[in-house]
């Protein structure tokens, strides 16, 4: 239990930030507490180099250890702090497409494990704090049973568990989808564009395997899955793979990191799956990528291909957010620096020394892959020889090209031109004893590579896009008393971390990259030296263990504080509870919202395709009959309050018996009678022209953008432009606004999702409400009290006094009533302002609605109705004898925001399909 290791402490971080600050000193001075057990950590995962052992490693370990980040999250979630010593680790699976170990078949029941190569086993690796299990694909097919069993029980010991995929399904998924379609894409390669036809006509098959594929990885963590574990999805293999463990457990908490760039919407709106990528990763608590552009790209993605809410947090979709942040990953920095002290690695240094005596060493290490951009880097290589003849027995180019992704035809094709390039450029600078590039088309050991590392002068990075980059760090790791310089990419991770440090280079730009080669290589020694020293600081400071630490603590917060919110949010309507009442009821008050509450739901293809069908609001089909029926029912009086123009409400509603309050409630009729204004007593509308001047001109710049000219306010929505542009357009719009035509205008401005509003003060439908009321009170001369109020809308939060206007002041507190009113008021004391107008033209319309209604002038001349006041007439409302106009009995009363997380209402309805639910249920019962 968590909370028998803390302790309630007045100084527990309350924010996260704050926390973040905590945890980082705590890490710290538990570096300065525990050297030598970190030492010895180290000691014994070099002693089994290149191999895992039980109990050590990426956090495989069965030692007790300090988890500080846990600590420190499980802390700030129970507003409690770590207490003393040791806490038991957190579980953690580890779900990616690869072990750490590849599996070699030694006979039918034994199996060599060899450590698999690339830069996310590297970085796990280094991950010591949690109790954890890795859940991947061995890299091999192992179609019989027998075989399975032997692998399973091998890589138990390494605490791997296998998910096995058949030949068909890594050929469809792996070398398919994951490696010919996604991996290119998102490094900026785009869709295949040889064999095309081909291509698109495989897609879908492939798209099936990659999903059933990732289903196969959810079913094994089902199987391991224990309540409380956190559940940490690696990389593009596995978009999937969020949406099949929630929709299995929602409780789990999920986090899913990408290791390879995510790119800009542009690139990733081509892809056919796009949208239920997307979707699947949205159903993480945790979104983590390496950088704030990747993270950026992602949440743009999501706004603009799934029209969701972008917010600095992350990505709402109704209410539910999911947390998009930047987490750069580092390397286990003390297992290099530690590594170059061994007597082997001292050795293999000696003999490179001595092998390349007289010669800079230049250094590549890369998979054989097209991004690394080795290609261009051999041709680099080749100018700067070509123009520096001087250097051309002075240096050597060593590149370690490790295969991979060997059966994806892009990859042999790669093989073949890297080869090609080599054999020319040694021919054409070759001597009989010496070649200048030295190419190598395998992997090293650990060992051999920290001693490559650390005699290399120059290390060349030329990826054309690269998530991180892991090469980069660990060269600098290893160069504590060389001091060689570091030519990066500007197109990979590291180059946002290690920029200061390295020469940057376009890798594209031949001539530039040659160019840093000869300044590199001509580096004095103490600028070599400042730059290494940024870049080391850098790697020894953002280790792989910080980056995990900080991704499992955040992903600890994010549920909490999803927890928190869901706490915050209104439950849903008990239906049948509110339809009960209703039955039980004598005098009912239905208030009800137009606009996403009385139309149909739009899915996100109709908002894309059909702007122009859905601008025109319609009534739900399936609302006709049960309103109809509703309306006609003397115990109900039935309101339809609305931002909408009266012509949009005499439309859709002309024909039924209930009242219409369009323009937030600033204009009412009973559908039998005509227009009335119960618009405030000198409502200036001056600043009317101005307004609309300016929304006229950000219309016409703003694709897709309109503006409706209402009699009390202007909207300008965006709702169908693009949406980021919309969004730097509504900034603008405002700040124009502020500082010219509304600066000293009586307005409101409203803004909304994808909308800008300016109202004159007044104008809200809860201030409206209160004066509708009276009318309609006064206008079916009420004798009994309103005994159920139903509101139902999507309101704006600004609009949303609407449904604390009949909340009770107290909870324990009787409806209001007041004393009898004096016999010169023979009917009530509240003081509606209201006058009839007549449709016509808007300007027509202007200037007729301040003529005064019967009831206004026989309010004025009894001297009560001068003013329209803001406060509350429903307390001072009452009947003939004096009882309150309302009488909801606390319960009977129900407000529902619809399609809206967080609202002041006491009940959410998903979407108005459930108002129509509702609506029929209640129609019927009557
Ligand atoms: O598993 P493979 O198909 O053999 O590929 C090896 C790995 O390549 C990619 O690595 C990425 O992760 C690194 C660490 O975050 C990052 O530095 C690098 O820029 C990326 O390319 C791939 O993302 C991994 O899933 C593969 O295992
Ligand atoms: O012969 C080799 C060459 C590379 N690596 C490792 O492969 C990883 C490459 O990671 P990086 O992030 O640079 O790129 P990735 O291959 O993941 O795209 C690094 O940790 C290297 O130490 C290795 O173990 N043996």
């Amino acid at each position: 239990m968590p909370g028998n290791n803390y302790n309630c402490n007045p100084s527990t971080p309350r924010s996260r930030l704050e926390r973040l600050l905590r945890e980082r000193e705590l890490r710290r001075s538990n570096r300065f507490l525990h050297p030598i057990e970190d030492g010895n950590r180290q000691a014994e995962l070099l002693g089994n180099d290149n191999f895992l052992t039980e109990g050590e490693n990426f956090g495989l370990s069965s030692e007790e250890d300090f988890p500080e980040g846990v600590a420190a999250a499980k802390a700030f979630a129970d507003g409690c702090e770590w207490k003393e010593g040791r806490n038991p680790k957190q579980r953690l699976l580890v779900v990616a497409n690869r072990l750490p170990v590849s599996a070699v078949r030694k006979g039918e029941d034994s199996w060599q494990l060899e450590m698999s190569v690339g830069g996310l086993v590297s970085a796990l690796l280094g991950v010591k704090e949690f109790d954890a299990r890795w859940i991947g694909w061995a890299g091999v097919n192992v179609p019989d049973s027998v075989g399975q069993k032997a692998l399973t029980k091998a890589l138990a010991e390494k605490r791997c568990i296998p998910v096995f995929l058949d030949e068909e399904i890594v050929h469809q998924y792996y070398n398919g989808y994951c490696n010919n379609i996604l991996w290119p894409l998102f490094h900026y390669l785009g869709l295949p564009q040889e064999d095309r036809l081909a291509t698109t006509r495989s897609f879908q098959s492939q798209f099936d395997a990659y999903k059933k594929a990732n289903q196969m990885f959810a079913d094994v963590v089902h199987k391991h899955y224990l309540d409380g574990d956190v559940v940490w999805c690696h990389d593009y293999h596995l978009m999937f793979l969020p949406k099949c463990l929630k929709e299995h457990n929602n409780k789990m908490k999920v986090g899913w990191f990408l290791h390879t760039p995510f790119p800009s919407s542009e690139i990733h709106r081509t892809l056919p799956s796009r949208s239920e990528l997307l979707r699947s990763v949205l159903a993480a608590d945790l979104v983590g990528f390496h950088t704030y552009d990747y993270a950026r790209h992602f949440v743009s993605a999501c706004t603009r291909i799934l029209g969701l809410e972008g917010t600095p947090e992350g990505v709402e979709d109704q209410g539910k957010l999911t947390r998009v942040a930047a987490f750069p990953i580092g390397i286990d920095s003390d297992r290099f620096i530690r590594a170059l002290e061994l007597p082997q690695v001292q050795e293999h240094m000696k003999e490179l020394k001595e092998r390349f005596a007289g010669r800079k060493v230049m250094l590549g290490v890369d998979r054989l892959d097209m991004i690394k951009g080795i290609p261009q880097k051999i041709l680099a290589f080749e100018k700067f020889l070509e123009e520096n003849l001087n250097w051309r027995d002075k240096v050597v180019l060593l590149q370690i090209a490790v295969p991979t992704r060997t059966d994806v035809p892009e990859y042999q094709k790669l093989t073949s031109q890297v080869h090609e390039i080599v054999g020319r450029i040694n021919g054409r600078f070759g001597t009989l004893t010496a070649v200048p590039i030295h190419h190598l088309d395998r992997s090293l050991d650990f060992h051999a590579l920290c001693a490559l590392y650390a005699v290399t002068d120059v290390a060349l990075v030329t990826s054309l896009r690269d998530g991180m980059n892991l090469v980069s760090y660990e060269f600098v790791a290893c160069q504590a008393s060389k001091k060689g310089v570091l030519i990066l990419s500007e197109f990979a991770g590291a180059a946002q971390s290690l920029g200061a440090g390295a020469i940057l280079v376009n890798p594209w730009n031949v001539t530039e990259v040659a160019a840093s080669i000869g300044y590199a290589l001509n580096m004095p020694a103490d600028e070599r030296e400042k730059r290494h020293h940024h870049n080391f600081m850098h790697v020894t400071t953002h280790t792989s263990q910080e980056w995990a630490a900080t991704f499992v603590s955040e992903l600890n917060d994010t549920i909490v504080e999803a927890q928190l919110r869901t706490r915050q949010v209104p439950p849903l309507l008990p239906i049948q509870v509110a339809v009960d009442r209703y039955l039980q009821s004598s005098n009912r008050l239905l208030i009800l919202g137009f606009n996403a509450t009385l139309t149909e739901p739009k899915d996100t293809l109709g908002r894309r395709g059909g702007q122009i069908r859905e601008m025109e609001l319609k009534l739900h089909p399936d609302l006709k009959e049960p309103l109809k029926k509703l309306c006609d029912d003397s115990k109900t009086t039935i309101v339809v309050l609305s931002g909408s123009d009266r012509s949009v409400l005499d439309d859709n509603f002309g024909d039924y018996n209930m009242w219409l309050a369009a323009e937030n409630g600033m204009f009412l009729r009973l559908t039998m009678g005509e227009w009335m204004t119960t618009m405030p007593e000198n409502l200036n509308m001056d600043w009317v022209d101005s307004v609309k001047h300016v929304f006229e001109y950000f219309t016409e710049r703003t694709p897709r953008s309109h503006f409706e000219l209402r009699e009390t306010s202007l909207v300008w929505n965006y709702k169908y432009a693009d949406i980021e542009f919309g969004r730097l357009q509504a900034r603008d719009l405002l700040q124009h606004l502020w500082t010219g035509p509304i600066s000293n205008a009586s307005v409101d401005v409203v803004q909304g999702g994808r909308s800008v509003e300016v109202r004159a003060v007044g104008v809200t439908k809860g201030a409206a409400i209160d004066r509708i009321l009276g009318e309609i009170v006064h206008n079916k001369g009420m004798k009994a009290p309103i005994d159920y109020v139903l509101c139902i809308g999507h309101f704006l939060p600004k609009d949303e006094d609407v449904y604390t206007f009949f909340e009770p002041e107290l909870p324990s507190e009787a409806p209001p009533t007041v004393p009898r009113p004096a016999a010169a008021n023979p009917a009530m004391t509240y003081v509606p302002r209201i006058s009839t107008t007549k449709s016509g033209s808007k300007a027509a319309r202007l200037k007729k609605q301040r003529s005064l209604s019967t009831l206004e002038k026989r309010a004025t001349v009894h001297g009560i109705g001068n003013a329209w006041r803001p406060t509350l007439m429903r307390d001072k409302m009452s009947l003939h004898e004096g009882s309150s106009v309302l009488d909801l009995k606390g319960d009977n009363y129900f407000s529902c925001a619809v399609g809206r997380k967080r609202s002041s209402a006491r009940y959410l309805l998903g979407s108005s399909d459930d108002v129509v639910t509702l609506l029929k249920a209640l129609a019927e019962g009557s």
